[in-house]
């Protein structure tokens, strides 16, 4: 009744008996493209190529050495160049085992290989969170390749164990700080959502940090279908496949083919939460107890959420963001399955963590700079810049006589502009350092007209070069509107002057004209 497999990861898996439509690998090779119905991509065709073997020896120079990407427990992954270089790909070639004979399933014990589950899985869904299938190839053996997209950043794994023993372990460096590892939990909720609310829904089962990759817009992919199951948890199929998964991230109440549901992949999520948030492994034999949830659930339970934070990156100034993923990954990881959340309250939960992150990107290089403005609490992100670490946005800084313009970017740039100071003759604003860290502007700011100390000040309209990419403040006890855009101002007029006439002296002040106003309102808050 299927096999046990392990690797240094100790991956666990078992085959696939009943989720399998054996048409679309039947099909002759004159059908060389495949156009399915997607189930959760909005009904989206998906192309399915059929490859021909030698096009893929080629294209990965022979399975050569220098094309290789990693190898998992079912196989090894090489990068190839396919149709003259336009099109970059991972191909999977799957190990010679005992699935690999003249007949792709093994009646007697109802297996299906992981690479022909993988298939035709994929074959079926197609979404912007996954690692969409391109197409696939037998090799004389009967052994299938599949061609899937290429994601040029690595693993998650990778991404948070780098260091470790593990060879594609990435340089410190490109340890993801706290927007990024929200934005990553983020997206692979959504794809778990995806998979969960298509029809019939998938359960991935195999839910690790391994099996989420980064692409070349650094956003989060889940991919690895061999294990995923497509069908009602009721269906005779689902019902009869044996358990499987990864140990470390297999729900503990899935010990029979029955004990199977969505909620299994909810589990496996926040074992992959925690690992984000605290940077160690879902089994760990340097901590004490090694499973990640005997170690940090009583941790959250105290509600000591520092003791799981990440220490190579350190805690978030806003405790909330690392309390609200806690929780979070502490309600997915129940031992009652039906207690754990749907992906859908995951999703949304998430989203207002990525929310609050973004705030702290914007507040914590202000904080940094400006004395006496006002807490993140007092500011709302309207939209932010997902492709980067941090939100690039310009800020007017306005003082008494004077004032600063202050860039403010992506840390992970790391390009270094100066603060432009002109006509500075007043107050210190309390810049720390002279230095700003930004990467693309995203617009310039209007010309400011200072009035004298003490004095309501308006803030300018601020006219945006790009409307994509933005970061902007909102505090709603600031915000002025006029019809040629919102306008942000500290300071306030005559009634709020005295309350506030300390922040008159290290203003905050962005706008937005009406065409970018516009622009914004049509993009949803956070769109991932
Ligand atoms: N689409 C892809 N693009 C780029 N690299 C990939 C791609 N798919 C896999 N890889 C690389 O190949 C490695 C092996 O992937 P594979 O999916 O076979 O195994 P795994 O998920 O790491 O382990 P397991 O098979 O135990 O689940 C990955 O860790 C990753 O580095």
């Amino acid at each position: 009744m299927g096999y046990l497999s392990c690797n240094a990861e100790s991956a666990i898996a078992t085959c696939d008996p009943y989720n399998w439509d054996r048409k679309i690998l039947r099909r002759k090779k004159t059908d060389k493209i495949t156009t399915t119905t997607s189930a959760a991509g909005a009904n989206k065709p998906t192309k399915i190529r059929e490859f021909n073997y030698d096009e893929l020896v080629t294209a990965t120079g022979s399975f050569s050495a220098d094309a290789f990407l990693g190898k998992g427990s079912h196989g090894t992954v090489y990068r190839a160049s396919l149709d003259d270089g336009r099109l970059i790909a991972a191909v999977k070639k799957t190990i010679q085992n005992k699935y690999n004979n003249s007949s792709t399933t093994t009646t007697a014990a109802n297996c299906t290989a992981p690479a022909d589950n993988e298939i035709e899985i994929l074959s079926r869904i197609h979404h912007p969170r996954l690692v969409n299938l391109i197409g696939f190839c037998s090799d004389s053996n009967h052994r299938k390749l599949l061609v899937v997209e290429y994601m040029p950043n690595g693993s998650l794994y990778d991404l948070l164990h780098s260091g470790g023993d593990n060879n594609n372990a990435a340089p410190s460096s490109r340890l993801p700080g706290w927007s990024r590892r929200v934005r990553f939990a983020l997206q692979v909720a959504k794809a778990v959502q995806a998979l969960h609310s298509s029809n019939p829904p998938v359960i991935h089962r195999d839910i690790k940090s391994s099996n989420v990759l980064i692409d070349d817009k650094w956003s989060a992919r889940l991919g690895d279908f061999g294990l995923a199951l497509r069908g009602h948890v009721e269906d005779v199929r689902v019902k009869c496949t044996p358990p499987a998964g990864t140990l470390g991230y297999l729900d503990p109440g899935y010990l029979a083919p029955g004990d199977l549901s969505t909620k299994s992949d909810v589990f496996s999520f926040g074992i992959l939460l925690l690992e984000i948030v605290s940077g160690r492994n879902a089994i760990d034999v340097n901590y004490s107890p090694p499973s990640i949830v005997d170690w940090a659930v009583p941790l959250i339970k105290r509600g000591d959420f520092t003791a799981i934070c990440d220490d190579r990156v350190g805690c978030p100034s806003d405790p909330a963001v690392v309390r609200n993923l806690a929780v979070l990954a502490a309600r997915c990881v129940r031992s009652t399955a039906h207690k754990r959340p749907e992906m859908g309250e995951v999703v949304e939960g998430l989203k207002c963590v990525y929310k609050r992150v973004q705030r702290l990107l914007i507040w914590n290089p202000l904080r940094r700079r400006v004395q006496r403005v006002p807490g993140p609490e007092e500011l709302e992100v309207v939209a932010v810049d997902e492709s980067e670490e941090a939100v690039n946005v310009n800020v007017n800084v306005n003082v008494s006589g004077g004032k600063k313009t202050v860039r403010m970017g992506s840390r992970r740039n790391s390009k270094v502009s100066s603060v432009s100071n002109a006509e500075d003759g007043g107050d210190s604003i309390g810049l720390v350092g002279e230095r700003v860290i930004r990467s693309k502007s995203i617009g310039s700011f209007s010309e400011i007209k200072v009035k004298p100390a003490g004095v309501a000040v308006k803030m300018p309209v601020v006219r945006l070069n790009k409307s994509r990419s933005m970061g902007v403040l909102r505090s709603p006890r600031l915000v002025h509107c006029s019809k040629k855009g919102f306008v942000f101002e500290f300071g306030g007029e005559a009634g709020v002057k005295e309350k506030r006439k300390e922040t008159v002296s290290g203003g905050l002040l962005i706008g937005l004209d009406k065409k970018s106003e516009e622009e914004m309102q049509e993009k949803p808050l956070v769109s991932i």
